[in-house]
């Protein structure tokens, strides 16, 4: 070691010291709180503290560390300390290396016990058996669009949504050589597909498409068989041990999925969430805008609106609504009474704070 180096690294030993003295009196009194929610019943994940810590660390970071960064060692904090309350479980669509894993960890750390199923259906079945506290679902797609299962399913289950996730989707092109030498099939989940489709016309029209159930399925597919590529995240592909033809293959570079935390966990205020509702109004004219005016009344802004065919009974849309704003806010709540005096049929699907 160089004598300039050995003074720096010893600095870097008393911080390392110091760090590890504060997080494990962070984690003592984690351990405390851990004791006064198990005498009350209280709910241990708190989305909305979690979100308040995160902000939080974002806007008080000095520097030179980026926010990001800093949020992720934050996140993987909160997740050891609230561990040692309970090691909560998550229900997500598998298998692991899918993006819905991604999900779990980005909003839970990694300290959480992960629950792969095997449908959406699943997920859900397992957050309202008990089987796990909350199930991790993709709800829409910056480049597809919604995720028409879960928007169904969360019409029928007594389950509200306690916080969501975004991830950015980026997806690669991989086979067992590395390369596409014989390859004469290209699976992937029918999503995955479709947000390549501009680049595997351009680059490869001639070689057949394959759906299957997810993009981890198709890695562990391509790993069995030379003659098939995946289309998949870098990490499923390297749990499969496959080599990336192409990076970064889907049509949009922004690319992104919003993930629903699902369970039974009312999230208090934040101070920046929102709202996600489902609604439906008998079909005459005028009836849609009828529906709305509240929210300007009220000055609450609508953030997302979604509409889809309601398959049964006299209704022929359900229209799912995400406004700015918790239900514990006096204008939101106002709007969303008038609202549903408006409606034929209406369904508070949860407030939460917005994802980072
Ligand atoms: O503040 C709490 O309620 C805690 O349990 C502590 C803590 C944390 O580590 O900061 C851990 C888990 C909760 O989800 C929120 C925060």
């Amino acid at each position: 070691m160089t004598d300039k180096l050995k003074p720096l690294r010893e600095q870097i030993d008393a911080i390392d010291a110091q760090i590890l003295d504060l997080l494990n009196r962070r984690a003592l009194i984690a351990q405390e709180v851990g004791h006064v929610k198990a005498e009350t019943q209280a709910p241990v994940f708190r989305p909305e503290r979690e979100a308040q810590v995160l902000r939080g660390v974002a806007e008080r970071n000095p520097g030179p560390m980026g926010n990001r960064e800093v949020q992720t060692i934050f996140r993987e904090i909160m997740s050891s300390c609230r561990s040692l309350e309970k090691r909560v479980t998550v229900a997500y669509l598998g298998p692991a290396g899918t993006f819905s894993e991604q999900a779990v960890y980005q909003q839970f750390g990694s300290a959480v016990e992960g629950l792969p199923c095997a449908s959406i259906d699943e997920v859900f079945r397992s957050a309202e058996a008990g089987t796990a506290d909350f199930g991790v679902v993709p709800i829409e797609n910056s480049s597809e669009g919604a995720v028409n299962r879960t928007l169904d399913m969360m019409l029928q289950t007594s389950l509200i949504i306690s916080g969501e996730v975004a991830i950015a989707v980026h997806h690669s092109l991989m086979t067992k050589s590395g390369n596409m030498d014989g390859v004469t099939s290209i699976c992937a989940h029918s999503q995955a597909l479709a947000q390549c489709q501009v680049w595997l016309n351009q680059h490869y029209p001639h070689i057949a498409r394959h759906a299957v159930a997810s993009n981890a399925e198709a890695a562990r597919l391509a790993s069995e068989d030379g003659t098939v590529a995946a289309i998949a995240s870098e990490l499923a592909g390297a749990q499969y041990k496959l080599g990336v033809v192409k990076g970064h293959i889907q049509d949009d570079p922004h690319n992104r999925t919003r993930f629903a935390v699902v369970g039974t966990l009312q999230t208090a205020p934040s101070g920046k969430d929102q709202t996600s509702l489902v609604l439906a109004v008998p079909n005459k004219a005028g009836a849609v805008y009828q529906l709305l005016a509240p929210l300007a009344k009220h000055g609450v802004s609508m953030t997302r609106f979604e509409s889809r065919p309601a398959r049964m009974g006299s209704w022929e849309y359900y229209f799912y609504v995400d406004v700015e704003g918790h239900v514990h806010n006096p204008a939101v709540a106002q709007a969303l009474g008038e609202l549903q005096g408006n409606a034929a049929f209406f369904k508070v699907l949860g407030s939460y704070p917005v994802s980072l």
